[in-house]
C-alpha cells in the first residue's frame, strides 16, 4: 500500500543559535519524503483515508491518553538522526533503514524540492508504536535560548535525551537539558553507541548524576561491551533482550526476550536482581505511594513485586521530574531501539497529563500554537499546529490572535508515512499540518474566533478590546506562545535588478512567516528593504537561504547595530499645516508636549495622554489619526533616525478647519512631534548584551582582557565542572566578529551565548563618537 520512502541525507546550512547573535553553521540531514503523490488520491497530492489501512484508521482518532508528543535532544553527533531513523523503521514508517552517512549535496536537495514542489523536513513525523500515536518533533541540534528551540520545546510533552556512551554529558547536552528544565519537560535518557570501544556505561551514568544534577533510574544494564555488546538486561522485568542477526537480515527487527531465570545465566540474574532492588529503593524514596506498597506487602522479598507496579511508580516519578529513566543501546548496530520506544509510551506523558495554565481560559474552545511554517510551492504555506484544546476542522475560519486576523483553514492533514492523509477533524493533544493559513507564522496562537479570544481574555482577567491590549504582554498571556526578542542588527538588502524586487519581497515574506525573529522594514527615505535580525550570522543565513531557496542573489549593505533614541527633558511644540488641495482647504493646528517616560518597563510606542482641557470627546477616527501621527514620528528619532524609546506624549489641542482630511491631521501631528523631539535634550541608547562564556581556566585572563577592551563589565565568574564561566554585560556594537575573535583567543575551546539584556544610555563620549562617525557632529 505504501510507497517506499527513502531518506536522503542532504547537507544544508541551518541556523541554530539565532537569537543570541551566535550562530553556528552545521550540516544537517534533512528528511526528504519521496513519492509524495499518493496512489489513491481523491485530489491532487492529497489522500482520503485508504479504506484498507486499518492501522491508519485506528490512529487517526486516538484517545488523548494514547498520544505522545516528543522530541529527541542531543549533543551534536550523539546519534539523534540514527536513533530517529531506527524508530521510524521499526514503527513501519519507513521501509528501509536510511543511510546516515553524508551523501547528496545541497544542489541535489534543491533539485528534489523543485521536482516535487515540496520538501517535507522532519518538523513533525507521526508514527504508531504499540497502540500509541507518537508525534516526533524535530528539535535543533545547537541550542541556547533560541527562538527555534523555544518553539520546539513549547510543543513537546516529553523528550528523549541521546548521549554518546563514551562521552557522557557533553556541552550541548547541558544546554538542552537546562532548556528542558525551564519548560518542565519530563525526559528519558538513552545511552547510545554502546558498541564503541570507549563506551563506558558507568562513566556515562556518573556524568548524568554529576553534571545534570539528576537522579538516573537504571532501567537497563548492557550485556557485553563494545564489540561484544549484544543486548540489554531489562531491570524492571528481569529479562534479557538479545538482538541476533537472522540469516536474511541484520536490521535489528528480530530480538529474543526471555526471563533471565530461564537462561540459566546466574551471573546476569544476580546483576539484574541487585540492580532491581536498588531501583526499587530509589523509586520508593521518591514516591510515597510506592514506598507504602513496597514497605508493606513486599518488604520481605522485592522479587515478588510485580513489574507493572514498579513501572507505574517509575512513570509517576518521571512525570514529576524527580528522576530520569536511563536505557542503553546502539542505534547504528540496531540494538535497543524497540525498548526505547516502549519506554517513550510507558514513561513519557500524554498531552492530558501535562498542565498548561492557559487551558482554563479556553475550556473546550480551540487553542492551538503554530510552531513551524514550511513553504510548498504549489499549496502555499503549510502550518504545523499543536492543538491544546478544542478541535480543528477543514474549511473552517480561525482567528490568529497575534495577527488579529481571521483566515480560513482549507485542509487539515496528517503527515502519516509517505502519505498526506486529509482528515475531517483533529482534537486536542494532536499535531496537524494545515493548508490555507496564509498569514499565520511560527509562534502564533490560533483560536476559533475573535469572540473566543475575548472570552478567554476575560477569563484570564484581561480585556482584549482595550486599546492597549495588542501589546506583547497580553498577546503572550493569551498565547503562552514563543517569546520573540527584538532584532538588534540590521542592513539593507537589494535584488540584483528591480525586476526581481517582487520575488525578493515574496521570499522575505515567506521567510518571516517561518522565522519570527527576522523582521523586514522599508526605509522611508530610500525605499530600500531593511533586514533586521538577531545576529551577524542570522542575517548571513537569511541571505544564503534567499539565494539557495529562491534563486535570488541579493546584495547586503553593511551590518549596523539597531540603536534607539530618547529624550531627557520635557518640551512643548506647536505646528500648523495649511494646504489647499483642489477646492478644499486643509488647515490644522496641533499643540503637544513630549517628556521622558519613567515607567517600570521600557516602552517603544510612546505613551499617549490627552490634556485635561481636551474637553469634547474625540471622534475615534480623529483620535486614530492623531495617534498614527505620533507613532510615525516615533519611528524616526531626531539624532540618527532610530526609533524613540521611553517617551510620553501629551496632546494639548488640535484645531481643525472642517474640510481637513485625516491624513493631514496625522502629518501635522507627526511634524509637531518631531519639532518637539528636536528641541529636547537627546540621548542615544545602545543594545547591551548579556554574555556568558565557558572557557578553560588557562584562557581566563586573555578573555577578560579582551572583554575590558570591548567595554564589557564582568558581573560574575564561576566554576562549572572543569571550566570557568564568565558572565558579563557588553555593548552589542563591540561584539561584531566575536565568534571568530574568541575562537582565536582560546584555540576554539570556548563557547559563548549572547542575549539582549536591555538598551542603555551611551555616555557622552561614546555618543559623540557615534555621531561623528555618521558625520553629524
Ligand atoms: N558506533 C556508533 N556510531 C553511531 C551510533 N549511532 C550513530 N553513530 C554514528 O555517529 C555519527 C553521528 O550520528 P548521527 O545520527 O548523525 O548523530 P546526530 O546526533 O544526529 O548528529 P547531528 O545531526 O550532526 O547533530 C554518524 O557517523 C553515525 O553513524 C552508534 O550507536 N554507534
Amino acid at each position: 500500500m505504501f510507497r517506499v520512502m527513502r531518506k536522503l541525507p542532504v547537507n544544508v546550512l541551518t541556523a541554530s543559535s539565532w537569537c543570541n547573535g551566535y550562530v553556528q553553521y552545521r550540516r544537517t540531514r534533512v528528511m526528504v519524503i519521496k513519492g509524495l503523490k499518493p496512489q489513491a488520491c481523491s485530489q491532487k497530492n492529497y489522500c482520503s483515508l485508504p479504506e484498507d489501512v486499518k492501522s491508519l484508521r485506528s490512529i487517526l482518532t486516538p484517545h488523548i491518553s494514547k498520544i505522545r508528543n516528543i522530541g529527541i535532544m542531543a549533543h551534536i553527533d550523539a546519534g539523534k538522526t540514527t536513533t530517529t531513523e531506527r524508530m521510524l523503521y521499526y514503527s513501519g514508517y519507513t521501509r528501509a533503514l536510511g543511510d546516515v552517512d553524508d551523501g547528496d549535496t545541497v544542489t541535489d536537495f534543491m533539485a528534489q524540492e523543485r521536482e516535487r514542489g515540496i520538501t517535507i523536513q522532519s518538523a513533525a513525523v507521526t508514527f504508531e508504536w504499540k497502540d500509541c500515536r507518537i508525534n516526533l518533533i524535530d528539535t535543533p541540534g545547537h541550542v541556547d535560548f533560541t527562538v527555534e528551540v523555544e518553539r520546539c520545546l513549547r510543543v513537546l510533552d516529553g523528550a528523549v535525551a541521546v548521549f554518546d556512551a563514551s562521552a557522557g554529558v557533553e556541552a550541548q547536552t547541558l544546554t538542552v537539558w537546562r532548556q528542558a528544565d525551564k519548560h518542565h519537560i519530563p525526559r528519558i535518557c538513552f545511552l547510545n553507541k554502546m558498541d564503541k570501544n570507549e563506551a563506558d556505561f558507568a562513566y556515562a551514568i556518573e556524568s548524568i548524576k554529576q553534571k545534570l544534577k539528576t537522579k538516573p533510574l537504571l532501567l537497563q544494564l548492557p550485556i557485553g561491551e563494545a564489540r561484544t555488546f549484544k543486548g540489554v538486561i531489562d531491570v524492571v522485568t528481569k529479562e534479557q533482550i538479545i538482538w541476533k542477526p537472522t540469516s536474511s537480515s541484520d536490521d535489528g527487527k528480530v530480538f529474543e526476550q526471555k526471563p533471565l531465570a530461564e537462561t540459566g545465566d546466574l551471573g546476569l540474574l544476580k546483576e539484574a536482581k541487585d540492580a532491581r532492588n536498588a531501583l526499587i529503593e530509589q523509586v520508593a524514596d521518591l514516591d510515597d505511594e510506592f514506598a507504602e506498597l513496597v514497605l508493606g506487602e513486599f518488604s520481605e522479598n522485592f522479587d515478588l513485586l510485580p513489574a507493572d507496579k514498579l513501572q507505574s511508580a517509575i512513570r509517576r516519578v518521571t512525570l514529576a521530574q524527580k528522576a530520569v529513566p536511563v536505557l542503553c543501546g546502539s542505534a547504528l548496530k540496531n540494538k535497543g531501539i524497540q525498548p526505547l520506544l516502549d519506554a517513550v509510551v510507558m514513561y513519557l506523558p500524554a498531552p492530558n497529563e501535562c498542565s498548561y495554565d492557559f487551558l482554563q481560559w479556553y475550556k473546550d474552545d480551540l487553542c492551538a500554537l503554530a510552531f513551524k511554517v514550511i513553504h510548498d510551492k504549489q499549496r502555499g504555506p503549510l502550518v504545523f499546529i499543536r492543538i491544546y484544546s478544542g478541535s480543528v476542522k477543514p474549511q473552517s475560519a480561525v482567528y490568529n490572535i497575534n495577527k488579529n486576523y481571521t483566515e480560513r483553514m482549507s485542509r487539515v492533514i496528517l503527515p502519516f508515512a509517505d502519505q498526506h492523509v486529509e482528515i475531517p477533524s483533529l482534537t486536542a493533544g494532536n499535531i496537524a499540518l494545515t493548508v490555507g493559513l496564509k498569514k499565520s507564522a511560527t509562534g502564533d496562537t490560533i483560536v476559533s474566533s475573535k469572540s473566543s479570544a475575548v472570552a478567554a481574555a476575560h477569563r484570564a482577567g484581561r480585556n482584549v478590546e482595550r486599546k492597549q491590549s495588542r501589546n506583547s504582554e497580553v498577546a503572550s498571556l493569551l498565547l503562552a506562545g514563543v517569546e520573540i526578542p527584538e532584532p538588534v542588527f540590521f542592513c539593507t538588502i537589494e535584488p540584483p535588478s528591480l525586476t526581481q524586487q517582487p520575488d525578493l519581497d515574496n521570499a522575505l515574506m515567506c521567510l518571516q512567516l517561518e522565522d519570527p525573529s527576522l523582521k523586514v522594514k522599508i526605509d522611508p527615505d530610500t525605499s530600500q528593504n531593511i533586514l533586521c535580525g538577531m545576529g551577524e550570522l542570522h542575517i548571513e543565513i537569511v541571505h544564503d537561504r534567499i539565494k539557495r531557496e529562491y534563486g535570488i542573489e541579493t546584495y547586503l549593505g553593511p551590518l549596523q547595530v539597531a540603536y534607539r533614541e530618547t529624550i531627557l527633558n520635557s518640551v512643548q511644540a506647536t505646528d500648523t499645516l495649511d494646504r489647499t488641495i483642489g477646492d478644499k482647504r486643509h488647515l490644522v493646528t496641533v499643540e503637544l508636549g513630549v517628556s521622558p517616560w519613567t515607567g517600570e518597563r521600557a516602552t517603544i510606542p510612546p505613551v499617549i495622554q490627552y490634556a485635561e482641557n481636551f474637553t469634547a470627546p474625540l471622534h475615534p477616527e480623529l483620535q486614530e489619526a492623531i495617534e498614527n501621527g505620533i507613532s510615525s514620528a516615533s519611528l524616526k528619532g531626531p539624532l540618527l533616525g532610530f526609533p524613540i524609546q521611553d517617551v510620553a506624549v501629551t496632546v494639548y489641542s488640535v484645531t481643525l478647519h472642517p474640510d481637513t482630511s485625516l491624513p493631514m491631521v496625522s502629518a501635522c501631528v507627526s511634524r509637531c512631534m518631531q519639532k518637539a523631539l528636536k528641541k529636547a535634550s537627546k540621548q542615544m541608547l545602545e543594545p547591551l548584551m548579556s554574555l556568558e562564556i565557558t572557557i578553560n581556566e588557562d584562557n581566563l585572563s586573555t578573555v577578560l582582557a579582551d572583554l575590558a577592551q570591548r567595554r564589557g563589565k564582568v558581573q560574575e565568574i564561576h566554576t562549572r565542572q572543569d571550566n570557568k564561566v564568565v558572565v558579563a554585560a557588553v555593548p552589542l556594537a563591540e561584539m561584531m566578529g566575536y565568534s571568530t575573535a574568541l575562537r582565536s583567543l582560546t584555540s576554539g575551546s570556548a563557547t559563548f551565548t549572547l542575549e539582549l539584556a536591555n538598551y542603555q544610555a551611551m555616555n557622552m563620549q561614546e555618543q559623540n563618537a557615534l555621531l561623528q562617525k555618521r558625520g553629524l557632529v
